[in-house]
């Protein structure tokens, strides 16, 4: 039975056992109801901790049901295998000889057989590979951990974007160095040289950009990545044939520097899970707590790895999970951390990993290897968290923008739902005027290598026809004409304000983040006179430059030097019409006369005078409005408040009790 006691400091680094009261992965396994919950709290809820009864009439609830199922049994255990594939995209992790109907576990050995041979039966059904995760036994007999994962062909590969985040020196680079090419490193930096992508860095040893690295897994969870015996380059196109799972790490830059890329990063790459490290010898230092509570605003699971286990001193390690567990389940988190220290507790953790709640630590070496198979094993069994369903319409967000010498404009990004096919025709924009023009998509690439579609949750680039680079930007998005898509000049969003050093009041400026849009915008109303550090609020934007295309319920991040605000959005104000964009646009452009712009070519035309184009604000009007707002900062700076317009504060960190306020308040915000 697991215990929750604190276990002996472990005498040998790197061998340590737990922390006090870091919880055992062990408690989450099926016979944790005899265990209290180690936060006092209500019990973990990962919704579904055994195959599940079905909802429908039929009880599935019997550890012998896969025994010798009838018809009508074996149709409900399809269907609910189907469906559970269907949520996990692509896969599941299903346990063989335990019921959820309060019996004992276990099956004897011929009960076991007979039943892994209807699972297999089932998984021939959906076309899905049947991969045992580990054995055990309990009182009644055996009981069996499988991961079924839908067989892939050569042009398909499951995909899960994990960010990777962490103060500088934390090891980041390092690990996915280690990770992605296969060669330990010396602690001097060997292993991070192969993934710089700048000069700078190089000389630097400082990750400063956003950076995309691989890790392939082949059905059985092996790692399929092989460097060039040359270069040490890796040929992505060969991975992602190889593969039936794609990790894709966003490694982020740790300095405080360079927190803009990061924060968009975080928002404009759409991570399923978050990778937190930590230093096991610097401990919870610089930037760890923000990024920490940047991922629980994004509500995006984090996993934690304490890196450096081979030069640590036993007490320093120790004391660095106690800060963390303390961090983790301090009331602004309100996680459960768990040591993960063997492939029980890997199986253990992944399967509840997607609840949010949970979160699994790792301790590693990137020098000796130490616990790197364990870190693996959880990679390959994390699914992603965009389900996809193929009737709904396209949307694609665009991160980055390319000139492709020979084949033209290529854009990047995710495909944030339904599915995209080549030679498709769809929306791109918006652009300054808030229009949406139709474009053809001339190929597809995921990973570098061509394929003919792409579906919600994949990360693809697309060449375009007959457009120019310089017309596209990071935020647009290219979407079904189905949804006939409205540029957004002006919403109204719930915010908290995670950090600000006096107060934020109307006509305050500061970048939002949100998806891939990265733009400035002004506060126009609040439902309060001014917000402070901890204070939420309903408030009014409207972008400064160009509309956008956005969403009800989307996060944001809304920044500005060490001013972090996160927040919802929760109702589109002002849109742009798009005819009446349009028509703004050709008149511009055909007869240079703006007289009959604007309300006097909408009443020409009939149509109500909407918020539209009408009511863009000239380049005159944004000099003004900014010139406005930038007095009202400087005023604001000069007595000792903010200062303006993406600037920030150099020099000091963030006070560990304003750091920590900030991590409260952020998970407050989001739960
Ligand atoms: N001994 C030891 N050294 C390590 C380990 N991991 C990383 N290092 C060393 O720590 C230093 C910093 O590692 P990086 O990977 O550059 O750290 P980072 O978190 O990517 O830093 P930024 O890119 O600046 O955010 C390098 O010299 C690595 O060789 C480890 O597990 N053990």
């Amino acid at each position: 039975m697991a215990s929750l006691s604190a276990t002996e400091p472990a005498v040998c680094p790197g061998a340590i056992a737990a922390a006090e009261s870091i919880v055992p992965a062990c408690m989450f396994a099926p016979d944790r109801g005899c265990v209290e919950d180690p936060c006092g709290e209500e019990g973990f809820d990962d919704g579904e901790d055994t195959n599940g009864d079905s909802a429908d009439h039929l009880d599935l609830s019997n550890k012998l049901v896969l025994v010798s199922p009838t018809g009508e049994q074996y149709d409900s255990l399809l269907r609910h295998l189907r469906e559970r594939i269907d949520e996990g995209c692509g896969e599941t992790i299903y346990v063989v000889g335990m019921g959820s109907d309060g019996g004992d576990y276990g099956l004897d050995e011929k009960d076991m057989e007979a039943s892994v041979a209807t699972v297999r039966s089932l998984c021939e059904q959906i076309e899905a590979d049947l991969i045992l995760l580990r054995e055990r036994t309990d009182t009644g007999g055996q009981i069996r951990d499988y991961l079924i994962r839908r067989c892939v062909g050569e042009q398909d590969f499951l995909e899960v974007r994990v960010a990777v985040v962490g103060n500088v020196d934390a090891g980041k680079s390092t690990l996915l160095g280690v990770l992605t090419h296969g060669e330990l490193d010396n602690g001097r930096g060997f292993a991070r040289q192969k993934l710089f992508r700048h000069k700078h860095e190089m000389e630097s040893g400082r990750t400063s950009s956003v950076g995309n690295d691989i890790l392939g897994f082949d059905q059985e969870g092996q790692v399929v990545n092989k460097p060039d015996s040359h270069g040490g380059g890796l040929d992505w196109t060969k991975i992602c044939e190889k593969s039936s799972k794609v990790i894709t790490f966003i490694d982020l830059a740790g300095h405080e520097k360079y927190l803009k890329t990061t924060v968009f990063g975080m928002t404009g790459h759409l991570p399923d899970f978050c990778m937190l490290m930590v230093g096991s010898n610097a401990g919870i230092v610089g930037m760890t707590k923000e990024h920490l509570g940047l991922a629980l605003a994004l509500n995006v699971p984090v996993f934690v790895v304490v890196t450096k286990i081979d030069m640590c001193p036993a007490n320093v390690l120790q004391e660095t999970l106690k800060l963390l567990q303390r961090l983790l389940k301090s009331p602004g988190c309100r996680k459960i951390p768990v040591l993960v220290q063997n492939k029980d507790d890997v199986v253990v953790t992944a399967s509840n990993f997607c609840s949010e709640r949970m979160c699994p630590i790792f301790q590693i070496s990137n020098v000796t290897g130490e616990n790197m198979d364990l870190l693996k094993m959880f990679l390959n069994l994390l699914s992603s968290r965009t389900t996809f369903s193929n009737d709904e319409p396209a949307e694609f967000q665009i991160d980055d923008t390319y000139s492709v010498p020979g084949v033209g404009t290529v854009v990047s990004g995710t495909t944030l739902r339904g599915m995209i096919r080549l030679n498709d025709t769809l929306l791109l924009g918006p652009d300054p005027l808030g229009t949406f023009i139709p474009i053809a998509v001339k190929s597809i690439h995921r990973k570098r290598m061509p394929v003919r579609e792409v579906r919600g949750g994949q990360t693809a680039s697309f060449a375009l026809k007959k457009i120019k680079r310089s017309s596209i930007r990071k935020g647009m998005v290219m979407v079904s004409p189905k949804l006939m898509p409205q540029a957004i000049w002006e919403f109204e969003a719930e915010i908290l304000v995670l950090h600000h050093p006096t107060t934020i009041s109307p006509r305050y400026q500061a970048m939002v983040h949100c998806g891939s849009i990265r733009q400035t915008a002004t506060i126009l109303t609040m439902n309060k006179d001014c917000l402070r550090t901890g204070d939420k609020a309903t408030v009014h934007f409207r972008f400064i430059k160009t509309p956008e295309y956005l969403h009800c319920d989307q996060k944001l991040v809304f920044r500005e030097g060490r001013t972090k605000a996160v927040g919802t959005i929760t109702k589109l104000l002002q849109s742009v019409n798009t005819q009446a964009a349009k028509t703004q646009q050709s008149k511009t452009q055909a007869h240079k006369k703006t007289s009959k712009d604007g309300p006097a070519a909408n009443e020409e035309a009939g149509r109500p005078p909407s918020p539209s184009a009408a009511q863009l604000p000239t380049v005159a009007d944004e000099e003004a409005l900014c010139k406005d707002v930038n007095t009202e900062n400087k005023l604001k700076a000069g007595s000792g408040g903010r200062r303006r317009g993406g600037q920030r504060h150099r020099g000091k960190g963030l006070s560990p009790a304003a750091v920590t306020a900030a991590v409260s308040a952020g998970a407050a915000g989001s739960s």
